[in-house]
């Protein structure tokens, strides 16, 4: 059983450099086989992958290394019925926090993949007229995907990461965003919401580097979690904030949380959305299904 890596090395501003080196130092000693195939510009996951499963036998394992973007591209490339196994080097790092996978320790995360045993885990599947995928983290609509464009583009990110400090750049953008962002109506599993300002779905906990936005939700069930939040007047936004941070937000009155195996919506004015932090648009009246894929890890 050989081993197959493709690391982004510019995944957490170069820590995916540090994680394979530190790796493949660790496999070389150990005598396990392995070919790296590292990124060499952005989007360049999917002609990777193809390389990789023309390449490897089947008995063979797959390991991708680098943040939440890598591994979201990665997993879109991959076939469904294709085992996978994941070493987080990101910044957020969203999608290991909902695995439990350690952020910190790549050595003790490879002993565990090389003893481990294939397990399911369910991931998001979207699909409208002219958006279709798979989502590793979380499809928002409207506020989020507001936040997470301005937040990547933002010069606040970088410094607030060198600080460690990357889930405070989403709070201090989503500050900004919230005094410009209009409400929108959406209908979804036939309840509408007339004035929506986060519209969220997500299969684990965690958005925008580690806030707990839907606490229960696991990648080790088909549940669904919708997180929708009205517009209220500021005051009311800012003191919503810390209960987030917190996790207790779900009690809140203008905070709607449901949870289904499939979630069919439609909005009524174009709205940005962002999947796996990567923006996109979706048009007004055209109808979204949201459902969950199974797909196959080794942890
Ligand atoms: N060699 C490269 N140079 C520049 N960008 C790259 C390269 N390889 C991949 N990318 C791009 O980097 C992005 C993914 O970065 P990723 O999200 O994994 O790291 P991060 O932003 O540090 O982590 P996180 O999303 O967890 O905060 C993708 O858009 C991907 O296409």
């Amino acid at each position: 059983m050989d081993y197959y890596i493709l690391a982004n090395p510019h995944s957490g501003h170069g820590h995916g450099q540090q994680v394979t080196d530190k790796l493949t130092a660790y496999l070389t000693q150990e005598k396990i086989t392995y070919y790296l195939f590292n990124t060499h510009q952005p989007f360049d996951e999917h002609r990777l992958m193809m390389t990789i499963l023309a390449q490897k036998n089947t008995d063979d394992r797959i390991i991708i290394i680098g943040g939440d973007g890598t591994i979201s591209l990665a997993v879109n490339a991959l076939p469904a019925e294709q085992a996978f196994s994941y070493i987080p080097a990101g910044s957020g790092n969203d999608f290991a926090r909902g695995l439990e996978v350690s952020l910190q320790d790549t050595i003790a995360t490879f002993d565990h993949i090389h003893k481990a045993t294939p397990q399911t885990i369910y991931v998001l599947k979207y699909e409208s007229e002219t958006l279709s995928g798979i989502a590793t983290n979380n499809f928002g609509i409207g506020l989020d995907a507001a936040i997470v464009d301005a937040a990547n583009q933002s010069l606040t990110k970088g410094f607030l990461n060198t600080l460690k400090l990357g889930q405070l750049a989403y709070l201090t953008t989503a500050l900004k965003i919230i005094f410009a962002k209009k409400p929108f109506q959406v209908t979804v599993n036939g309840v509408t919401f007339t004035k929506t300002f986060l519209f969220t779905l997500t299969k684990h906990p965690f958005f925008g580097g580690g806030v707990p936005l839907a606490p229960n939700a696991s990648l080790m069930d088909t549940d669904i979690h919708l997180v929708e939040v009205d517009r209220i007047h500021l005051l009311g936004i800012f003191a919503l904030i810390p209960k987030v941070l917190k996790a207790k937000h779900l009690a809140n009155q203008h905070v709607h949380h449901m949870v289904n195996n499939s979630f069919t919506l439609e909005i009524t004015s174009d709205q940005p959305v962002q999947i796996d932090g990567e923006i996109h648009q979706l048009k007004a009246h055209q109808t979204l299904r949201v459902t969950t894929e199974k797909r196959t890890i080794i942890k």
